[in-house]
């Protein structure tokens, strides 16, 4: 982790944009995409971000990617209809490729004996932290304390934290605990944003050649792993922007900042707006 990343130079992005004819677009959900709310049930895109999202995947030379945390029933159900655009669901175990109907299962996540005795621990704090609650998903589970007290939830989520990074040492199973935002989620740890972006990469599109662009914008903990999978690989470094959303002053390797998810919208916006020339736009 380096600097503070500085406020992404749309026309260095818009002549690069502009300039390339394979491009990678890869792009976190929750505080990304559309902003952070209290109930996770109701950050849904609207009309018109799928209609921005539409447009970008139309153009022949766009890869779109969705990239999220969220399992594969809520992706499906809010962003299914976007048929162009490739989703993975809970930070890389399931995949829909762009123009496929069905989920694939990126590897064998057999083992989620672990599971039980990790939901004991969060149903604990649940119980004694009011307005928190557990998100179960197929791999990953995840205990919200966002609309509890400030100062209980912080404070029982540290202890908790603890309790489940003594428990998960002990385990046969290869866990980590990741303090996302306001929730604390637990998961295997080579699950994570990074190898499903490197996949992506390596067999990016079907295509012989590598992206010649790639936009990668995140703005959460769990999305470093995908800006670190991209400083790692063989791509030019000019050619790829790699921004970390949010007011914040969180640690990134991100080289790029916008403050919100509107900023992006925006941005996505006038890159669909524009298929041939972008620069006057900004
Ligand atoms: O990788 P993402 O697409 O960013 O998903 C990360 C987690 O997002 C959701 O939780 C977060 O957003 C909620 C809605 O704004 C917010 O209420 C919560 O406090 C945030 O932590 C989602 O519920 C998780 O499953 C995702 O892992």
């Amino acid at each position: 982790m380096g600097k503070q990343p500085s406020m992404l130079d749309f026309s260095q992005l818009a002549d690069n944009y502009h300039n390339s004819d394979a491009r990678l677009f890869l792009l976190d959900w929750d505080g990304t995409l559309t902003p952070i709310v209290g109930d996770p049930e109701v950050a849904v895109p609207t009309p018109a971000d799928i209609e921005v999202l539409e447009r970008l995947s139309s153009n022949p030379k766009n890869d779109i990617w969705i990239i999220s945390g969220r399992n594969s029933a809520f992706l499906q159900k809010h962003l299914g209809c976007l048929g162009s655009v490739g989703l993975s669901a809970e930070h890389g175990a399931f995949v829909r490729l762009a123009n496929h109907t069905d989920w694939e299962t990126m590897s064998p996540w057999a083992d989620i004996t672990w599971q039980e005795t990790i939901m004991a621990i969060f149903e604990d704090y649940a119980a004694k932290t009011q307005g928190s609650w557990i998100e179960r998903k197929s791999i990953a589970i995840t205990w919200h304390y966002r609309n509890a007290l400030p100062d209980i939830g912080l404070r029982n989520s540290k202890e908790c934290k603890d309790q489940i990074e003594q428990c998960i040492v002990q385990m046969p199973s290869n866990l980590e605990v990741i303090n996302g935002k306001m929730c604390l989620e637990v998961r295997p740890r080579d699950l994570n944003k990074g190898v499903i972006v490197r996949s992506i990469i390596m067999s990016y599109g079907g295509r012989v050649a590598p992206p010649d662009f790639v936009l990668c914008m995140g703005d959460d903990v769990t999305d470093e792993d995908m800006f670190k999978a991209i400083r790692s690989s063989s791509l030019s470094p000019e050619r790829c922007f790699t921004v970390s959303v949010g007011h914040g002053s969180r640690p990134t390797t991100a080289s790029w900042s916008l403050p919100e998810p509107a900023d992006v919208m925006d941005l996505l916006g006038k890159l669909a707006a524009a298929p041939t020339k972008v620069h006057s736009e900004f």
